[in-house]
């Protein structure tokens, strides 16, 4: 994996730093060769060490102007959003603002039409989910896609499950995925009592949390959620943002899409708007309070105009009174 190798590099040059190099080769060798090399082994280290540098503050995933249309239809235009390892990126929209298309491109459902798409740094195209998946994209859409009946362990491991045995003797090995669900589901904090039990039978917080905990799992670097808490209650969605946050903490780039203002700000790091397609704002957490992304998020001014118009009118005045 690409971001491993900077740190198995990193010993390495650590183990050789410039007065190291030059102590250690001058006390050799006595020779100003040994002193050469250490300076330009000092250059290179500070030359790596900002290459470094600049690849940790690199985002995972770089969106820039994208633009997408369906014939006529512009459903995004010049949308810019970046995704940084260990952080939450959310996108609030209201509907028709072009949020699922959003999903889509980064998802590697649909190209985009115009602006670029980096992930790593690299332009990328996207030509399907599974081209996203292998890049470390994981995205969990509202409906979840999960088998109701069968065990939660099985839906976990859905597509992609271990087998043991030979030849005809080949089966399932229900032991490792039922032992593995428990203990991905615990490293996220996620205490299930039963794995067996059938995945519908969970509550639609803790089926998001399960989908987040098999994202996880299954090595996503980029987890795209689709407004994970849109239909939940209160207590719920508190609880599947904790899961969030969990999955910020283990380093993974979120991004986070949803109409909801208070629970972007509970777990965000930046906050895209869309509107209409288009860029309504963008900003970093410190740089807004949660009181100016919701009248952002409602449209400040329109909803000036309509709490206007829901005024209610004077009483008219009582019959026989004098005008
Ligand atoms: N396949 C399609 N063909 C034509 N128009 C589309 C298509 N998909 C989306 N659109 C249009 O693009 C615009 C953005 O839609 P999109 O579904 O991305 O918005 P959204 O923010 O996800 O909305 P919602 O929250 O209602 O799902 C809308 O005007 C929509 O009608």
């Amino acid at each position: 994996m690409t971001d491993e190798q900077p740190e198995s590099a990193r010993p390495e040059q650590g183990a050789h730093p410039a007065e190291d190099a030059g102590t250690a080769t001058g006390a050799d060798t006595g020779t100003a060769t040994g002193a050469d090399t250490g300076a330009d082994t000092g250059t290179a280290t500070e030359t790596d060490a900002a290459a470094e540098q600049s690849a940790a503050d690199a985002p995972l995933l770089r969106l820039e102007q994208v633009t997408k249309s369906y014939g006529n239809v512009a459903a995004l235009s010049e949308v810019s959003l970046d995704v940084h390892a260990g952080s939450v990126s959310c996108v609030l929209g209201d509907n028709g603002a072009g949020k699922s298309t959003l999903i889509k491109i980064i998802a590697g459902l649909h190209p985009h039409d115009s602006g670029t798409y980096t992930i790593d740094g690299e332009p990328a195209r996207l030509g399907s989910p599974r081209e996203a998946l292998d890049r470390g994209i994981a995205t969990v859409y509202q409906d979840l896609a999960v088998v109701p009946l069968m065990p939660v362990w099985r839906n976990f491991f859905l597509g992609s499950e271990p087998r043991v045995g030979r030849g005809p003797l080949r089966r399932l090995d229900v032991a490792e995925m039922r032992r593995t669900t428990r203990r991905a589901l615990l490293r996220m904090g996620i205490d299930l009592r039963d794995v067996d039990q059938p995945i519908g039978t969970l509550s639609g917080g803790e089926r998001q949390c399960v989908a987040i905990a098999r994202a996880v799992h299954f090595g996503a670097r980029v987890l795209v959620l689709d407004e994970p808490t849109a239909a939940l209650g209160v207590k719920q969605s508190g609880v599947v943002l904790k899961y969030v946050a969990a999955a910020r903490d283990e380093g993974i780039g979120v991004v986070l899409i949803t109409h909801n203002p208070h629970h972007a700000y509970l777990v965000g790091d930046r906050f895209v708007l869309l509107k209409r397609g288009e860029m309504a704002g963008s900003h970093a957490k410190e740089s807004i309070t949660l009181d100016r992304l919701t009248r952002e998020m409602a449209g400040g001014s329109e909803l000036d105009e309509l709490s206007h118009e829901l005024e209610r009118s004077p009483a008219p005045p009582p019959p026989g009174s004098a005008a």
